[in-house]
């Protein structure tokens, strides 16, 4: 099997599918689309930088992705509408590999991550309301541990992973962290089989128990 066939096989061992179908129906949805593809024979991940116009976590990196609409028909479709109108992402270019457990944020936004892989070749038309660069990464960046840390951030979170990534194309530094840093760590360890030079937080092989845990936690104070 060559690199994207095993990432595709172990990620579909993760696909949450229905599991998560019977949560309350009130709680408003997100859903986020985790951008792989293969450049120069490696994994890499897509991701955006938020206009420092936006109401909510301007200026943050993150997956393109945002709120469920009244016509979007599951979780993929809003991933797939949302990444069309942010960076120009043709959704019948995409191949989705799976659904992954649902995340409960701070804002009680229940935020659904799709899995997919785009074309190499693919060139973003980022749409300036909302996102101001996008880039992308090798995959195993979010193993290592030379540009990672992990600390507590008060009345957030627990603690969360934080990265620095330098853009070689650009020389721009970005910081990666909170809920973005949490799904990428998750899908390299998934998609490339491999253990973090850090602590994961999760068993590797039974992901979905530690973030089941945490979800219904975070449903039994709301
Ligand atoms: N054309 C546009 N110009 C400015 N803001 C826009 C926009 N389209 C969407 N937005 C805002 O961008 C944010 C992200 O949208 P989405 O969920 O579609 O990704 C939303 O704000 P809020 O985060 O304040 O709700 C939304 O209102
Ligand atoms: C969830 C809170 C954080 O993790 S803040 C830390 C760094 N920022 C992020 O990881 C961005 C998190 N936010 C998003 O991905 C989006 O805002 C969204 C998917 C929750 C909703 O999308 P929208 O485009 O409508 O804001
Ligand atoms: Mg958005």
């Amino acid at each position: 099997m060559d690199l994207k066939e095993k990432a595709i096989a172990s990620l579909k061992k993760h696909a949450s599918g229905d599991a998560f179908s019977r949560l309350p129906a009130a709680l408003p949805k997100a859903s986020v689309l985790i951008p792989l593809l293969l450049r120069h024979g490696k994994l890499h991940a897509l991701l955006t930088v938020r206009s420092v116009n936006l109401k909510h976590h301007a200026g943050e990196v993150c997956f393109p992705g945002g709120k469920s609409e009244s016509g979007d028909t599951d979780e993929t479709h809003t991933a797939l509408r949302e990444a069309e109108e942010e960076i120009g992402l043709p959704s019948h270019t995409v191949q989705v590999i799976c659904k992954l457990f649902p995340v409960l944020n701070k804002a009680g936004l229940l935020i659904t991550p799709v899995v997919a892989f785009i074309e190499s070749s693919f060139t973003p038309r980022p749409n300036a309301d909302e996102v101001s660069e996008v880039f992308t990464l090798p995959l195993e960046f979010f193993t290592k541990e030379a540009d990672h840390s992990c600390y507590p951030v008060p009345s957030v979170f627990g603690p969360t992973h934080s990265f620095m990534y330098t853009d070689p194309r650009t020389g721009h530094i970005h910081q990666i962290w909170g809920l973005t840093a949490a799904l990428a760590v998750t899908v390299a360890a998934l998609a490339l089989g491999k253990k973090p030079e850090f602590e994961l937080g999760f068993d590797l092989d039974d992901p979905a128990s530690a973030f089941r845990d945490v979800l219904n936690r975070r449903l039994s104070k709301l």
